[in-house]
């Protein structure tokens, strides 16, 4: 379900201050981890002598019959080792940060099971068959999780949809169960190998066969990127938290002071809202209800940008790379600032500096903050303003670039505090994905 995702990181709590710097910082890395993963090394098999079998009571015998008092049972099939647990990433809807794993950055498999419980280790026996297999270690990791390698920066997978799994440590295979052919060791069969380090080294095949694989060190960079259609972007203290608070159920911290939002908060825009005409639509059955939430667009509301942030000013911008998947964006402006053109031109300015792309995608705008006199009052040089600076910025990178910085779709008044045109704004939501 893609709702589970949605509310958890309204509420994303504030490091508590004077912990050390990694726990103060720790928003900052909320989406991004280096981490050393382990796969467990296979268990040894199993090394039986052969020929060699017990003598147990035989449950036929009767006495004074023909049949003998006892038998010889031979020796079962020696059992094979475990192979080890290797390491998986699963997806896992519940999650929207990786914090969870900056408190422990090396994990660790199990190792396989030994087949034969050798004095001093631990291990099931179960002679004759492969040993049960090691559980693997799921390490739980948010949607749209992007794993590289630490070294080189090698690709080695995306993890988008809820439970989607990745495995970055494979198991050591677990050793064969062997047979030896004599008792006596002399009799053992010998086999020679070249080591390439140290020239001739004579070894005993069996021993060889009986050890388990060693199990796989791997260090990982993950990085997040939320999953979202439409991202929120303005200046801090705009009203976004506010907006995607009016939009959806989502309930993210809001307050008259800057950079409120340290993390993305994400909210679904649900659909199916009084808005639509009686009677233009039949009533919808709870199954086609829930498909509809289903495809019900998510918002992300980002941190504040300003102006220097890709200077690392502010929050810095490095957040700007969860814009990556959108759609759409949605500029919330505060009409009631001294120049809102202004801070619109700075915005767009720090996402085309991080990627040019971002300017090019559809977007709107929306004018906050209407409930305030002066907003009301300018509302229409605002508007005025605020397309001339799009145009000029259109026209200025259509020069030597090939992406062209978009217009915005409409220009849309509302009021987070009142609610006024957060209908509008809905619906031109909905047109700009349409
Ligand atoms: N009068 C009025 N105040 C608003 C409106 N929308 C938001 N505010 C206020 O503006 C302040 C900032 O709102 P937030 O929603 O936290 O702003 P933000 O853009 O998320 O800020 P950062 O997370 O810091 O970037 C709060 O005090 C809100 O109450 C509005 O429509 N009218
Ligand atoms: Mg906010």
């Amino acid at each position: 379900m893609r709702h589970s995702m949605c509310f958890a990181a309204a509420t994303a709590s504030r490091p508590a201050a004077g912990k050390g710097d990694a726990t103060k910082e720790a928003h900052k890395i909320f989406d991004e981890v280096v981490i050393t993963v382990r796969s467990g090394r296979g268990g040894r098999g199993e090394i039986t002598e052969s020929g060699k079998g017990k003598k147990v009571p035989n449950f036929k015998y009767r006495a004074g019959s023909s049949l003998p008092k006892q038998i010889w049972l031979p020796a079962a099939e020696p059992a094979d080792g475990a192979d080890g647990a290797s390491v998986l990433l699963v997806a896992d809807p519940a999650l929207d940060n990786l914090l969870h794993l900056h408190s422990r950055k090396t994990l660790t498999a199990k190792h396989g099971a030994n087949g034969n419980p050798v004095e001093g280790t631990q291990g099931p026996r179960s002679r004759g068959k492969q040993q049960p297999r090691t559980p693997p270690l799921k390490v739980p990791v948010p949607m749209g999780t992007v794993v590289k390698r630490k070294r080189g920066g090698a690709l080695l997978g995306e993890l988008m949809n809820p439970g989607d799994t990745l495995l970055v440590a494979r198991g050591g295979k677990g050793g064969l169960g062997v047979v030896w052919p004599a008792a006596q060791p002399s009799a053992r069969p010998r086999g020679k190998f070249l080591d390439e380090d140290e020239g001739v080294v004579v070894d005993d095949n069996w021993a060889m066969d009986a050890a388990g694989g060693p199990g796989e060190e791997v260090g990982l960079q993950l990085l997040m990127r939320i999953v979202a259609d439409v991202g929120i972007v303005g200046l801090p203290n705009a009203g976004k938290s506010s907006l995607l608070a009016a939009l959806t159920r989502a309930s993210p911290e809001v307050a008259p002071y800057p950079f409120t939002t340290l993390m993305p908060n994400l909210g679904v825009m649900a659909a199916g809202q009084p808005a639509s005409a009686a009677g233009a639509e039949p009533d919808l059955e709870p199954w086609e209800v829930a498909a509809e939430e289903e495809r019900a667009p998510v918002l992300a509301d980002l941190p504040g940008l300003i102006e220097g942030a890709h200077a690392g000013r502010g929050l810095g911008r490095n957040f700007l790379r969860h814009l990556r998947r959108t759609r759409g964006i949605l500029h919330v402006i505060d009409a009631s600032a001294e120049d809102p053109a202004a801070d619109y031109e700075v915005v767009r300015q720090e996402l085309a500096m991080y990627n040019p792309q971002y300017c090019a995608r559809p977007h709107l705008v929306a004018l906050n903050k209407m409930d305030l006199a002066d907003a009301a009052e300018l509302h229409r040089e605002i508007a005025q303003d605020i397309l001339s600076v799009a145009r000029r910025m259109q026209a200025e990178f259509a020069v030597g670039e090939d992406v062209k910085p978009s217009l915005p779709l409409s220009l849309v008044r509302v009021s987070a505090v009142s609610g006024s045109g957060v209908e509008d704004l809905r619906e031109a939501l909905r047109d700009l994905l349409d």
